[in-house]
């Protein structure tokens, strides 16, 4: 049975900075992670992945400067869970530790040439020396959605017993449906007590939808990713889950979506993902209207053709003139230039603003528009 949506309680845990950052050819200077964790944390993300110590004293470095900052966020570190990991996230003040072990047949053995019990024994073995090093312990499943159900319940009850505050479910290569996630999350959630957290990928497009099937299953924590940057086809993006749980859902991340833009910019500038102009919530064309009814229906009642307003995420509807639009754009977007005009009037040059987007595939400038006006005048012999 689905759990009420508005008893729900959801943790961001933004990985922006650690999955994000692994997008092939990403790579944030030092000024660039703490504009982007500082940002973040304004916003009232409440925790932050911010990097693997293993990869060196320079990594180590930047997480440490991180972590002097004092933000309101809490800050994770990921490693391996194998030695060399612990000891360099040993090196970091994070408050959690995320320690990832693959869980599927297919890595335990091609990549690791191990074995379940293997697996079994490392979390024993290494949850409860993360945790006497003080740090709060999450255990990343990697590649748990092709794991083996029963082996997964074990593994993480594994994580349980070993003392571990959470469980990391992700789905690696970004393979599952929201109906299987549901089902693998849902199992989860019966079998233990602990935190669990969604980390997905968006190698079908579903990483939001795995997302919110996740937390709806039970799972406590979502990871995500600005603009949904991250390995391969990147994560669930954080300003649609968050959007997406407050509209679907009435459950509140208490982040300040009015940040998204400024945010969403920052990453992409410093990612150098330039963010797609269709990109939901922060793309710079998804509040802009073109065509004749919605043009009508905005300038009528923005709730026609709204299902949130854009001033919820700091930005602000837009109409353009094409070869979709209607006259009665026509007459707004002249109106706005002082010039009030006859419904021939408008046709007419609605016409040409046709003729115009057709020709130019953009819409027209405000000196385009002054210039049909005139030409139309002349041909008319109407005063201009
Ligand atoms: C799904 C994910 O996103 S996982 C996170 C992936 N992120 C990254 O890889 C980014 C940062 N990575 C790095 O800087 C480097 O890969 C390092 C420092 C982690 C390791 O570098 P190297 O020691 O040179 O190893 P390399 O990356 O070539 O190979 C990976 C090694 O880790 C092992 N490994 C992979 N996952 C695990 C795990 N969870 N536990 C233990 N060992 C693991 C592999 O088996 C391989 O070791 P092997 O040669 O003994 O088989
Ligand atoms: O094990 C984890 O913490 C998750 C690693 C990851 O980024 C993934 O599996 O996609």
């Amino acid at each position: 049975m689905l759990t009420e949506a508005n008893d729900i309680m959801v943790t961001i845990n933004d990985t922006t900075l650690r999955d994000g950052e692994q997008t092939a050819g990403v790579a944030f200077s030092a000024d660039e992670k703490i504009a982007i964790a500082e940002a973040l944390s304004r916003a009232g993300v409440q925790e932050l992945e911010i990097g693997i110590p293993v990869m060196g004293t320079a990594e180590i470095e930047l997480i440490q400067a991180i972590t002097h900052l004092h933000l309101p966020a809490r800050l994770m570190a990921w490693g391996r869970m194998c030695e060399s990991d612990l000891l360099a996230i040993a090196r970091c003040n994070v408050n959690i530790v995320n320690l990832s072990i693959p869980v599927s047949d297919v890595q335990i053995k091609h990549k690791l040439g191990r074995d379940r019990e293997w697996v079994l024994e490392q979390i024993q073995a290494f949850v409860p020396r993360a945790l006497d090093l003080g740090f709060e312990v999450c255990v990343g499943g990697e590649d748990a959605s092709r794991a083996d159900s029963d082996f997964l319940l074990t593994v993480a009850a594994t994580v349980q017993q070993a003392g571990a505050q959470r469980f990391r479910f992700a789905d690696t290569l970004g393979l599952l449906d929201p109906f299987a996630t549901y089902g693998r999350l849902n199992l989860l959630r019966q079998e233990v007590d602990i935190d669990l957290e969604m980390h997905a990928h968006n190698d079908l497009g579903l990483a939001t939808a795995n997302t919110l099937a996740a937390i709806l299953a039970g799972a406590t924590h979502a990871n995500t990713t600005v603009n949904g940057l991250g390995e391969r086809a990147g994560n669930a993006p954080l300003e649609e889950v968050v959007m997406s749980l407050r509209h679907l859902y009435s459950i509140e991340s208490n982040i300040d979506t009015t940040q998204f833009p400024h945010i969403s910019q920052l990453v992409a500038a410093a990612s150098g993902r330039p963010v797609p102009v269709n990109k939901s919530i922060v793309g710079d064309a998804v509040f802009t209207h073109e065509s004749g009814i919605h043009v009508d229906g905005i300038i009528k009642n923005p709730l026609n053709y709204e299902g949130f307003s854009p001033t919820e995420v700091g930005r602000e509807h837009r109409t353009v003139l094409g070869k979709h639009s209607g006259s009665h754009s026509v007459i707004d977007a002249y109106a706005k230039l002082g010039l009030i005009l006859s419904e021939l009037e408008a046709h007419s040059l609605l016409n040409m603003i046709r003729i115009h987007a057709i020709l130019t595939k953009c819409t027209p400038s405000v000196d385009d528009l002054k210039r049909f006006y005139l030409e139309n005048a002349a041909c008319t012999g109407m005063p201009s």
